[in-house]
């Protein structure tokens, strides 16, 4: 395991942020880290990198205790935070050496490192600009070549596409699932769930400071009832009627057996947007599996 997060608490005063977050990212799997606002996914980030201190708990990053080893663990992430984090007067180049730096990539490897990464974000052009003249967009896109250069083993990515273009958008996750192929573990949080279908990411769903649900999306997926949109031919109310049901098919010719006449049949299978809405007011998701 790349990831291992084990019973992690922290408290601000009276909220409690994390309230006992168990969590694994193994090798080439792409987890998306998902939830209601506040429910404590940036804050489970910003312990896993040592920006803030836990209560309770261990991270363990491919074996290395995180909590007591911070430097050495962090050598082996690349980070891009909610915020942008690069220092506005240097040059994009000059952030990415830095980056560098903290991932620990050797300085005869870091040009070539640096060159690669700025050419698969399409930021090459842009290389010699101070990042303050760059666009909102151009600077996101800069924060994540930040994360990714050097390939780290895990990658923590905290909403990376807030405010990118469509072309940006569709780079990022191209070199982030990339990187999964090669090998990496990644935990990406988005509120952008299609996101999380591009990059066939499992889930991880948080709701008031744990996971809650961990499995493929196939897997959520199928425990969430389907929507059968039904209008009748057969007299009674002229609209349709909406019928949750988990197996549409039986539901379809329990109806047809009952003699109704159907006029109109639309099978709308659950999407990600209803899984985390069942799963933030707290529905059971039945396992499938
Ligand atoms: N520095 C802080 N001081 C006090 N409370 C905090 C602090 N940081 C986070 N919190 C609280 O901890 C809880 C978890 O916040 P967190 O930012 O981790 O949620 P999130 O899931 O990332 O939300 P979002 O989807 O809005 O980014 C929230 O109730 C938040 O208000």
């Amino acid at each position: 395991m790349v990831l291992e997060v084990v019973g992690l608490r922290k408290r601000y005063g009276d909220v409690v942020a994390l309230d006992g977050l168990d969590l694994d990212v193994a090798a080439g799997e792409v987890v998306g880290l998902v939830g209601h606002n506040g429910a404590g996914k940036t804050t489970a980030m910003d312990v896993i990198t040592g920006l803030v201190v836990p209560d309770a708990g261990k991270v363990r990053v491919t074996g290395v205790d995180a909590l007591a080893a911070p430097r050495r663990a962090r050598a082996m992430m690349g980070v891009a935070a909610q915020e942008l984090q690069l220092y506005a007067t240097a040059t994009v180049r000059q952030n990415l050496s830095l980056c560098a730096g903290l991932a620990g990539i050797r300085a005869g490897r870091r040009a070539r490192a640096i060159t690669e990464v700025l050419d698969e974000l399409g930021l090459s052009e842009l290389a010699g600009r101070p990042v303050m003249t760059l666009s909102g967009g151009q600077r996101r896109r800069a924060q994540a070549a930040c994360a990714l250069v050097g390939d780290p083993a895990l990658l923590l990515l905290d909403e990376p596409t807030v405010g990118a273009d469509p072309q940006t958008r569709a780079a990022l996750l191209a070199a982030v699932r990339r990187r999964a192929d090669a090998g990496a573990a990644v935990l990406y949080t988005t509120h952008y769930l299609p996101e999380l279908v591009e990059l066939d990411a499992s889930l991880a769903v948080m709701r008031a400071g744990r996971v809650v649900a961990r499995d493929s999306q196939a897997a959520l997926l199928a425990g969430l009832p389907s929507r059968l949109v039904v209008r009748f031919a057969d007299g009674g109310a002229d609209g349709p009627r909406v019928i949750r049901t988990q197996d549409p098919g039986t539901t379809l010719a329990e109806l047809a057996s009952a003699g109704r006449r159907l006029r109109s049949i639309d099978v709308q299978h659950a999407t990600l947007d209803d899984l985390i809405v069942a799963l933030g007011q707290g529905e059971e998701v039945r396992d499938a599996a």
